[in-house]
């Protein structure tokens, strides 16, 4: 922008300011010990976004899908509010796709892909003591408005 006057021309340049919010999305998992008779499943899952400094996302992230595999009713799951989380059970690992809406209505969502891991080989996993945890880092970046 640049203004006028008698004396001189001054024009300002503003420096984007650009704004980084750490993620963490992935997925915990945790055998349940047996295979269960009804379903055949033998683990419980759950597949999540959050801050990575534990911060609120809700002010800047509207709501979460999350796709599952097909064979899960409901498969396209919107989660409209934090914690944005599904917690679900099956016996097997597949792919996920993972939307995040954003408050701003002109920030376009952005899609994460995730491989739902069930199985590990770290002992403490496999007995049951600890929960398996596969998670990964990113980052959303905004640019203020100029
Ligand atoms: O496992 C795999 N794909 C899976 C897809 C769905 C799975 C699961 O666990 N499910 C619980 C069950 C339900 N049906 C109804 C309600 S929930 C669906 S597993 C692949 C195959 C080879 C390696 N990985």
């Amino acid at each position: 922008m640049s203004t006028i006057n008698s004396e001189s021309i001054t024009t300002s340049t503003r420096t984007p300011v650009v704004i980084i919010k750490p993620i963490l999305y992935g997925n915990t998992a945790k055998h349940l010990g047996t295979k269960r008779d009804t379903d055949g499943h033998t683990h419980k899952w759950s597949v999540y976004v959050r801050s990575y400094n534990n911060d609120d996302i809700s002010t800047y992230v509207s709501k979460v899908q999350f796709r599952l595999h097909e064979t899960y009713p409901n498969h396209a799951r919107m989660i409209s509010q934090a914690p944005f989380e599904v917690e679900e059970s099956g016996w097997g690992e597949f792919e996920t796709q993972i939307t995040i809406f954003f408050a701003d209505p002109n920030e376009k969502p952005v899609i994460f892909y995730h491989h739902l891991k069930l199985f590990s080989t770290d002992p403490d996993v496999v007995a049951g003591t600890k929960a398996l945890v596969n998670e990964n880092y990113d980052e959303l970046i905004f640019q203020e408005p100029s």
